[in-house]
């Protein structure tokens, strides 16, 4: 397997590494991933993570273990693992449900290695298509609101919605991004933060609470925000808090739009309501666990619920900007997302 590079992930001499993700923006670690039991875990503790990223990691990861020497059994065992590392993205399904098709393979070794390394190739095209698509809607100064993380942390290319924040600050420097800082894990606040840092793009970063103000205000132009799976009505899981910013981008007209791959959407999907929603630990409510240890603010047996995702309906949407172009409303009642529509290419 040739070495590949992006901002999260490395292959390098057939070893697997990945930048911890949790340690940011304060600490860049990079981490090796050697076996499926140290990708899990890091999956799990969002060591690794975003949609495109946890799919392509896995895909890696199993390629490696073919190189390895693995037989065909105990690598069709950790697809079957990997799959079921995070139960939201759909993104991490479809990818190893087409490695184990690859597996049938009589050249299975080859088969499984070169749609690894195309899922990382891949990956970065579509970022490139989907921030053309959308850079194409944003008008000069816009002030684009944002939720979570969905930049290069999160893919092998330039990112999902934050890709096309880059690229139409690379057309017009003078927008400028609100960074909900995304409890309780802040992506926002620490992730993008980060990212938008690095590339120079004004932000200001907010708490989830001041967006309905700034909206309010008339200070908010556009959300862009990234999705986990689409389902094929058009409904989308995206990360906890971006059903509230579409409710109230909708009260206040403000263009609300999910930026994906095609790969994210899931035709077997009827509805919002069938995407399962990774529930995840209390721990990470009650308080915030980071370089100088845990810090808790709530009662040690306070009750917690943590969704980790939200299902926001297409009603709320006004344009999915996938990498096979951007769709409205209309286009997607008329079932743009169903097996074999325009949008889905499968
Ligand atoms: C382009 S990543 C899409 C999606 O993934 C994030 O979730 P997590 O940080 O838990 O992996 C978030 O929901 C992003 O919008």
């Amino acid at each position: 397997m040739k070495d590949r590079d992006c901002l999260a992930l490395r292959v390098r001499s057939g070893r697997l590494t990945l930048l911890d993700q949790s340690r940011l923006p304060h600490v860049q670690a990079w981490f090796a991933v050697d076996d499926v039991d140290t990708l899990v875990e890091a999956i799990h503790a969002l060591r690794t993570r975003g949609a495109p990223m946890i799919a392509i990691a896995a895909a890696l990861l199993v390629a490696v273990r073919v190189e390895a020497g693995d037989d065909r059994e105990t690598v069709g065992r950790a697809i079957a693992r990997l799959r079921e590392a995070r139960p939201t993205a759909v993104n991490l399904m479809h990818a190893m449900d087409a490695l184990a098709r690859a597996l049938e393979q009589e050249d299975w070794r080859t088969a499984v290695v070169h749609n690894a390394e195309a899922l990382f190739d891949n990956d970065r095209a579509l970022c490139d298509a989907m921030a053309e698509h959308g850079a194409a809607l944003i008008g000069a100064g816009e002030r684009i609101l944002t939720h979570c993380n969905t930049g290069g942390l999160a893919t092998a290319g330039i990112g999902t919605a934050l890709g096309v924040i880059r690229r139409a600050h690379e057309r017009d420097n003078s927008i400028s991004v609100w960074v909900d800082e995304t409890r309780p894990l802040l992506q926002g606040g620490r992730l993008t933060a980060w990212e938008l840092g690095e590339l120079g793009i004004d932000y200001r970063l907010i708490t989830d609470s001041m967006a309905a103000s700034f909206m309010a205000a008339g200070e908010v132009d556009r959300v862009l925000v990234g999705a986990d799976r689409i389902a094929a009505n058009g409904d989308f899981a995206n990360k906890i808090g971006t059903y509230g910013l579409a409710v109230l981008a909708h009260h206040h007209g403000i263009p609300f739009g999910v930026v994906a791959p095609h790969t994210t959407v899931d035709a077997g999907c009827a509805t919002g309501a069938a995407i399962p929603i990774e529930q995840r630990l209390a721990a990470e409510v009650r308080g915030v666990t980071g370089a100088a240890g845990e810090l808790s603010w709530a009662p040690a047996n306070a009750t917690v619920a943590n969704p980790a995702f939200d299902v926001t309906p297409a009603e709320l949407i006004d344009h999915w900007i996938l990498d096979t172009g951007v769709f409205d409303r209309m286009e997607v009642e008329a079932g743009v997302f169903q097996f074999g529509g325009a949008a889905v290419g499968f």
